[in-house]
């Protein structure tokens, strides 16, 4: 059995779950893997359950002490998400600015790939899951090739898996740059969340499997 998650993660879980945005199967991602499980923050597509998700960011957010002046949310998911997040740290007096990018430039209009506030010195990104960490790194690119920094990564689910190396991309984040990382939930916590739900025996094995083959120590 698994430790017990979070109270934030145990949120996280439980609103995944009423979505069902935690999805078990067959699944490729980005990195080309083929996952036993999916993550879909997709499926949270109400008003009510994306303002549940974003309170959960903003408190582990801000309870992790990063000192900020912008927020930076990765298309596309990570469009809506940094949105949300940004008004959950309203409701707590914390207004704060927030920048996203389109995946192709616009040629008409006001042009470009960046969309909302100039980007912040000191700027956190925000996106739903990280796995070997590609978008992450493209993120931090834009907003360095911008003149800004990279204050931190605040993630819904960290996948534990390897990045680069044998290490996680938050792991070799925080090692090798300094940049502080927040995980509302992790890999770790899917486990138990699921073997206490009672998820078929089979997929729990399928899923220990993959993290024995792409998971971090
Ligand atoms: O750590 P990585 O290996 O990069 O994988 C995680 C990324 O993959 C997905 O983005 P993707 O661009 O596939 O989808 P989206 O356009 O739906 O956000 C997800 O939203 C993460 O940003
Ligand atoms: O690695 C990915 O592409 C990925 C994993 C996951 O659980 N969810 C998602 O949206 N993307």
């Amino acid at each position: 059995m698994s430790a017990e998650p979070t109270e934030h993660s145990q949120e996280f879980l439980a609103l995944a779950d009423t979505y069902d945005a935690l999805k078990f199967g067959e699944f490729q991602l980005k990195s080309g893997r083929v996952s036993p499980y999916f993550f879909n923050m997709g499926a949270i597509a109400s008003g009510a359950g994306l303002k549940r998700l974003a309170a959960g960011y903003a408190a582990a957010l801000t309870s992790s002490g990063i000192e900020y002046d912008s927020l930076f949310g990765p298309a596309y998911k990570g469009i809506p998400l940094v949105a949300t997040v940004a008004c959950a740290l309203a409701d707590h007096g914390h207004d704060v600015p927030f920048t996203y990018n389109r995946k192709e430039a616009k040629d008409h209009g006001e042009g470009g790939t960046l969309v909302g506030a100039p980007l912040g010195q000191r700027v956190v990104i925000v996106d739903d899951v990280i796995t070997a960490g590609t978008a992450v790194r493209e993120a931090i690119a834009l907003i360095r090739n911008a003149g800004s920094e990279v204050a931190g990564v605040l993630i819904a689910l960290d996948r534990q898996e390897r990045g680069t190396d044998a290490r996680s991309p938050l792991q070799a984040l925080a090692a090798d740059e300094g940049i502080p990382t927040v995980a509302v939930s992790t890999l770790d916590d899917v486990i138990g969340y699921a073997e206490r739900a009672g998820l078929d025996d089979h997929r729990l094995a399928a899923i220990k499997r993959y993290r024995d083959e792409y998971g971090v120590a």
